[in-house]
């Protein structure tokens, strides 16, 4: 089956039935419900992109011959790898990267996971199978994902069999001879409930003694299996339309809790069952870091350009960009952003064939980025706010505009140097909802966590970084300072 179009994303929606429960209800249908009904349709506007721009979206499926998504592609070149990125930074775009959870980050690690087999045959060449088959199957048939990688937040201090209620987190129940019954909760999808099918991987970061094997589990469901349900939190779109909230109108994506009462998961979906072994290393054996991390670092490079357009705009218009501690706040998220593209450039060129022949960009350059870009997103979006400064609240409605009393007055008293009351309140809206609206707090604290808990990364960086040669180093210019070193055995 050829890759999908927007209309076809939706209907596979409307028909899947998902079991999904928000605001106390459950929801019948996600593509007409006011808190998914619109970022179900910039979701499909990704997915109609594709055809838009089929040279770049779309290639030949080496098993069908079919035009499948680019963002699936396995690349075996640099020039393979840098068409990829292409893709990614092309749907990035759509939504000035606000869409953390746009197909191609899983995309990714399904390509990965799917040709990377060997990890997952260590237990049995079963699920080595399981895993190349739906790299094909979810190619092939263009699946939208989610996944679920964190144990419910209950005592971080015990491992998860330690916990006083140690199966409320998903765990195997019982090995029957077609599958697996799993059973209890996860956290936190984003996307969750609005995509076809649902990965449950271990957390990236985390690691897990053999205790916790029961808890040790990575499988892939369709949305609409029995037993499967999400819990989704309040949505941050509000109803309004595009011009009071330019982005939670659109790209508000939602994060939901995953529980599993008792679902049956077949053995051709397994990839890992009960095995904390395995699951340790699953990230980084299979590369899968590797390429989700080429998509996060475009991804964010379109961000940071974008929240730079916002930054600069906002500057123009109420005329501040002279001002010295302003200039200076603009060249910090420039530096960001040629430091992110320096980052990405060398990803890309040093790239190297891995043992199973896939392109693979320099993690360590990639991983530098990953464990950077959440600690300079949240200044990013503080600098926008200080510099934003009262316009970020002196941000009347659409509405207020069209009343015939204040509208005209509106328009003048909120003039700013370049613009219009009406086109600077349009702008300012847009700088708010990136920085301070419930959907712009959430991006924020999105990007410090969704790829782990910064800290166990940072950690985990200093750890496997290559600390010898700088020793070394500083052990060679000490050599050769001059010293006369005392015989303090004489004393
Ligand atoms: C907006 C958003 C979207 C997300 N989307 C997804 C998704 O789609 N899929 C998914 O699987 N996950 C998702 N996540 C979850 C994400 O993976 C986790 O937030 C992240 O892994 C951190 O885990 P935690 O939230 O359980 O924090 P915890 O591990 O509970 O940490 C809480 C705090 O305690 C500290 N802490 C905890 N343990 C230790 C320790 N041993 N030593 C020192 N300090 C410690 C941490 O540093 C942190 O400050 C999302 C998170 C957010 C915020």
């Amino acid at each position: 089956m050829p890759a999908k179009t927007g209309a076809e994303y939706i209907e596979r929606l409307k028909n899947a039935k998902n079991n999904i429960y928000i605001h106390g209800e459950r929801v019948e249908d996600p593509t007409t419900h006011p808190a998914f009904k619109n970022v179900i349709q910039s979701m499909a506007k990704l997915y109609d992109t594709q055809y838009e721009k089929q040279e770049k979206m779309l290639y030949t499926s080496p098993q069908t011959g079919d035009k499948v998504g680019m963002t699936f592609y396995r690349p075996e070149t640099i020039d393979d790898l840098i068409k990829r990125r292409e893709a990614i930074q092309e749907w990035a775009r759509i939504s000035g990267g606000m869409m953390g959870r746009s197909p191609d980050y899983l995309n990714a690690e399904v390509m990965a996971m799917g040709v990377a087999t060997d990890l997952f045959a260590e237990d049995d060449p079963m699920f080595a199978e399981n895993a190349k088959n739906y790299y094909d199957y979810a190619r092939e048939n263009d699946v939208s994902l989610t996944h679920t990688l964190i144990h419910p937040q209950v005592n971080r201090q015990k491992a998860q069999h330690e916990q006083k209620d140690a199966n409320v987190a998903l765990h195997l129940v019982e090995k029957k001879s077609d599958g697996i019954i799993v059973d209890g909760a996860r956290l936190l999808a984003t996307q969750g409930g609005i995509t076809d099918e649902i990965l449950v991987f271990p957390s990236t970061v985390k690691q897990s003694g053999e205790h916790d094997d029961p808890y040790s589990l990575a499988f892939v469901v369709p949305n609409n299996t029995p037993g499967l349900k999400y819990f989704s939190r309040e949505s941050f779109d509000y109803g309004k339309d595009e011009w009071d909230h330019p982005l939670s109108s659109r790209f508000e994506e939602g994060d939901a809790i995953v529980y599993f009462d008792n679902v049956f998961v077949p053995w051709e979906k397994v990839f890992v069952c009960g095995n904390s072994s395995i699951c340790n290393r699953t990230f980084l054996e299979t590369n899968a870091v590797v390429h989700m991390s080429h998509q996060v670092v475009a991804k964010n490079i379109v961000k940071t350009e974008f929240v730079l357009g916002v930054i600069l705009s906002v500057m123009d218009a109420i005329g501040i960009d002279k001002f010295q501690h302003v200039q200076d706040k603009g060249t910090e998220v420039m530096l960001i952003l040629e430091t992110m593209k320096s980052h990405l450039y060398k990803a890309e060129h040093n790239a190297k064939l891995d043992k199973w022949g896939t392109m693979t960009p320099d993690f360590e350059a990639l991983n530098a980025a990953r464990n950077w870009f959440p600690r300079v997103y949240p200044r990013i979006t503080e600098i926008l706010r200080i510099l934003g400064a009262s316009g970020l609240m002196g941000i009347p409605t659409e509405e207020d505009f069209h009343h015939e009393d204040i509208g005209p007055l509106l328009d003048r008293a909120l003039q700013s140097k370049n613009l219009q009351g009406y086109d600077r309140v349009k702008l300012f809206r847009l700088a708010w909802d990136v920085t301070m609206s419930a959907f712009g707090s959430r991006q924020t604290h999105y990007e410090y966590y969704f790829f782990g808990d910064p800290i166990k990364m940072g950690m985990t960086y200093f750890e496997q970084f290559n600390k010898e040669p700088y020793k070394e180093y500083v052990q060679d210019f000490l050599k050769n300072v001059k010293s006369s070193k005392p015989d303090f055995t004489k004393v």
